[in-house]
């Protein structure tokens, strides 16, 4: 097989992610609260809205630090940060979910989850998605890296310049691809099936654009910054 070598500036790009990854945490606080005591629909609710507020705000610290980022076109930055918000908090979720917690804890948080407002049938596809990101046992590294890559997928909407946006994926993508070979030696196509992950995360969101009409029609309330990162309200 190939002789797989990252470069210095691979190992540069890569240790900025990471660094950057690992900087910015959801407070643990916020997901703890999710494992206490006993909570209401409602109260679930709330912890999910306060948890996703707060991962939007990490979001944004994170993707400022992205290599070559904040050199892209203002508006496109923005554009970025909108088409990939759904997709990155799924991620994060799956990555939250399927960390090792104590025992029962993750079943708790399973069932908090299932019992905030969200419709019945939003819960299979999540659930999923969450399982078969757990089973890829990803490294951090893994991880930060194709977060970088989800937010910087040149065909989002409103993006004007493709280029730019696809050459730093592209270099990204590169590493990432390395990467997995040299932790993975013995899973030839798992590259190809986290990246398959990308696909199914893109469902997901669409699947999250009609939960998002179910709930308001509950009056169920987001925060401003749900709101405008969503284009909700
Ligand atoms: C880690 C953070 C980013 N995860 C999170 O907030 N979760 C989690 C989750 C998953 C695993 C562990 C801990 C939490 C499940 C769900 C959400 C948010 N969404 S939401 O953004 O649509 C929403 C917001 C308000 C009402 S509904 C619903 C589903």
């Amino acid at each position: 097989r190939e002789k797989v070598e990252i470069t210095k500036e691979q190992r540069a790009l890569m240790k900025a992610i990471v660094d950057a990854y690992n900087r910015h945490q959801i407070p643990q606080d916020v997901a703890k609260k999710l494992l206490q005591e006993q909570y209401s629909p409602e109260e679930n609710f709330l912890l999910l809205t306060e948890m996703a507020t707060s991962q939007v705000q990490v979001l944004v610290e994170f993707t400022k630090n992205i290599p070559g980022f904040v050199s892209l076109d203002r508006e496109d930055q923005i554009a970025l940060l909108k088409g990939s918000a759904v997709e990155a908090m799924f991620l994060r979720s799956a990555q939250v979910f399927s960390r090792k917690m104590p025992s029962g804890h993750t079943d708790v948080l399973e069932e908090r989850i299932r019992k905030s407002g969200m419709p019945e049938e939003f819960m299979t596809p999540m659930f999923n998605f969450y399982k078969s990101i757990g089973e890829l046992h990803m490294v951090q590294e893994e991880q930060a890296i194709l977060t970088a890559i989800t937010i910087l997928t040149p065909d989002r909407p409103y993006v004007k310049d493709h280029q730019a946006v696809e050459r730093l994926q592209e270099s990204m993508l590169v590493v990432l691809r390395k990467l997995c070979v040299l932790q993975h030696p013995q899973e030839l196509q798992y590259f190809a099936r986290l990246l398959g992950r990308l696909t199914e995360l893109r469902t997901l969101s669409h699947y999250h654009a009609e939960m998002l009409t179910s709930w308001r029609m509950n009056d169920h309330k987001f925060t401003p910054l749900l709101c405008e990162i969503w284009d909700v309200q």
